[in-house]
């Protein structure tokens, strides 16, 4: 389903919002409880207390993921052998539980069979340091993190990207694991058909994305830095939707050859560029920062379109941007509907000074 059906302009719609959170073996907590009772929530303490970790925690209750962590096992407190996440929400009880490789997620005590069943249900968006490494880093950074918009939107898209990925690791399996005159170029046929079906879905819907975001992005980067420069994100296929199969075909010799698959969606890549120039090598850290807040907006933007409203994680923004920026960031958030706000900083007196310029309903979480 694409955006443009999604724009019920329902204004009305309920901001769900978190009241409890309780980790167990969670990083670096033992077993805690936090209540949340405000629609801003500052969560401050010393480096290293935990802030960013209980940041995390609320993300993985939305998508059942660390926004940080790529190996479960690292979520879990050194020692133990699993974690327990619990989010009592206004009207029902998530539970995240991972133990020994297997991961289970509960909705009011009912596991779900697939976890993909609870994605989309609650969004949040996290800004945080680490997001440098969109720009800095390799293009699965990237395409991971547009993936992740498109299949917010759309469970088909999500659907589509879990089989082209699970094609696509049998099809590389097989090319490596055989030897090339032993190769079945019909199993290869069956192969590149359903990896175009999928596969071309995923660009469409890639270029779908690719001709809003950019606008949205540029109008809040204009807004951060004074209209300082012109910013850019453009959407890079390697193949057109209908020309995947004619495309995995003329590289199947050079797939052999690598045993491999070169060509497909999964190769594609999203440049981001300051002026006419790739933003990694010609933008400031300053410029840099500003960039990803812009395209986080964007995705806030694009949560709202579709109706939703989004948990805001603002991880150590305080140390990140300069106060002019700062300000500017709380003046734009106040355009957004946003369920809750949590963020974090190390210093009580200067997170309250800044957030009771725009918020009247706020607390205060020490770790
Ligand atoms: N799996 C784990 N088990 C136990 N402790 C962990 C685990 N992973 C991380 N930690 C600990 O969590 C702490 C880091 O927590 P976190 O990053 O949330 O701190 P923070 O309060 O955000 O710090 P800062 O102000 O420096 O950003 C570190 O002390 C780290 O050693």
């Amino acid at each position: 389903m694409w955006l443009s059906s999604l724009i019920v302009l329902n204004r009305n719609i309920p901001l769900p919002s978190l009241k409890k959170i309780s980790l167990t073996q969670f990083r670096n907590f033992d077993f805690q409880s936090f209540q949340f009772n405000a629609k801003v929530t500052g969560i401050t303490g010393l480096n290293g207390a935990g802030k960013t970790n209980l940041l995390d925690a609320i993300y993985y209750l939305c998508y059942t993921k660390s926004y940080f962590q790529g190996r479960e096992i690292n979520n879990v407190k050194y020692d133990t052998t699993g974690f327990r996440i619990e989010g009592e929400f206004e009207n029902e009880t998530i539970v995240c539980k991972w133990k020994e490789g297997k991961k289970s997620i509960e909705h009011d005590g009912i596991v779900y069979e697939k976890v993909t069943e609870h994605i989309g249900k609650y969004s949040s968006v996290m800004i945080a340091p680490d997001d440098i490494e969109l720009i800095n880093d390799g293009s699965e950074l990237r395409r991971k993190f547009m993936d992740g918009l498109l299949s917010q939107s759309d469970s088909n898209y999500l659907e589509y990207l879990l089989l082209y990925q699970k094609i696509l690791i049998q099809r590389n399996a097989y090319l490596k694991q055989t030897a090339t005159p032993n190769i079945s170029h019909d199993l290869l046929d069956v192969y590149d058909e359903q990896l175009a079906q999928y596969g071309s879905y995923l660009i469409q819907e890639r270029k779908r994305l690719s001709l809003q975001l950019p606008h949205w992005v540029q109008e809040y980067y204009g807004i951060l830095s004074n209209d300082a420069e012109r910013v850019g994100l453009i959407y890079k296929n390697n193949a057109e939707p209908e020309d995947i199969k004619e495309a995995l075909h003329k590289s199947r010799r050079r797939d052999l050859e690598y045993k491999r698959t070169l060509v497909g969606p999964h190769t594609d890549d999203w440049h981001f560029q300051i002026g006419d120039n790739p933003m990694k090598a010609h933008a400031s850290q300053g410029q840099k920062k500003s960039f990803l807040i812009s395209l986080k907006l964007a995705h806030i933007k694009w949560l709202e379109l579709l109706n939703k409203r989004p948990f805001l994680l603002l991880d150590d923004i305080f140390e990140k941007l300069d106060r002019k920026r700062l300000l500017k960031l709380f003046e734009m958030l106040e355009q957004f509907k946003l369920s809750q706000i949590f963020l974090t900083h190390t210093s009580e007196a200067d997170l309250l000074e800044t957030l009771q310029q725009f918020y009247k309903d706020i607390q205060i979480i020490k770790l």
